[in-house]
């Protein structure tokens, strides 16, 4: 849940001219900066957002906040609704965007069948997320958490539709790098 906008900083001429509707998935472990990056694609667009956080079944979200990980059966109902989302979207036909980890190939795989999906992976270093997770406050998901979201994450393969940008720049850039890249990408 970012308090940072980066649709802010970014002024009127680079809008969004050449950006077509794209139907993406900001993945990446807990604290990567996946809401405050989708929130300012979504802004800057005019897309529909959503946050993956919120599709959780209360179960998931009360098993994380007591430090647990979630395992595969955990996610199942989750990503189901996630892929329901991404399916409206993609009927809606105007693009969108949703938080969503990810972390394995087979989720992405799940959330992506038969649909025009892609991934925006924000990579970061362990370092910079541990500190951003304890300087977070207000969010279930505890900092204990993350080597666990680390050791899950099976980094995206190059035959996979992903966009790899640096969560690490301030969020303004991240979001100009990012609708760079979607301006490139017919
Ligand atoms: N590029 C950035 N530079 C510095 N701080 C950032 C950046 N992006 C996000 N943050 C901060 O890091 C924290 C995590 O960001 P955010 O909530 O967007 O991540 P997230 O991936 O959506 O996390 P989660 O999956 O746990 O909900 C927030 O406090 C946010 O303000
Ligand atoms: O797959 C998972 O383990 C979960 O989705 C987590 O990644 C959290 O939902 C999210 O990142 C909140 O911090």
């Amino acid at each position: 849940m970012g308090t940072l906008n980066p649709a802010q900083a970014v002024t009127e001429d680079t809008a969004d001219i050449g950006v077509k509707p794209h139907y993406l998935v900001v993945m990446g472990v807990s604290g990567t900066g996946k809401t405050t990056v989708a929130t300012g694609v979504a802004t800057r667009l005019g897309w529909n957002f959503q946050e993956g956080d919120a599709l959780h079944p209360q179960s998931n979200v009360d098993k994380m906040s007591a430090g647990k990980p979630l395992t595969d059966e955990d996610r199942a109902p989750w990503l189901e609704l996630c892929r329901d989302w991404l399916r409206e979207q993609v009927k809606l036909g105007k693009g969108a965007v949703l938080t969503c980890s990810a972390l394995k190939r087979i989720y992405r795989d799940t959330l992506s069948k038969g649909l025009p999906v892609e991934f925006v992976h924000l990579q970061i270093s362990p370092d910079v997320l541990t500190e951003r997770m304890n300087q977070r406050s207000g969010h279930f998901m505890p900092p204990s958490l993350l080597p666990s979201q680390l050791a899950t994450l099976e980094e995206p393969g190059d035959d996979e539709p992903v966009i790899r940008v640096s969560g690490e720049a301030p969020p303004p850039l991240i979001l100009e790098k990012l609708l760079s890249r979607l301006r490139d990408r017919k």
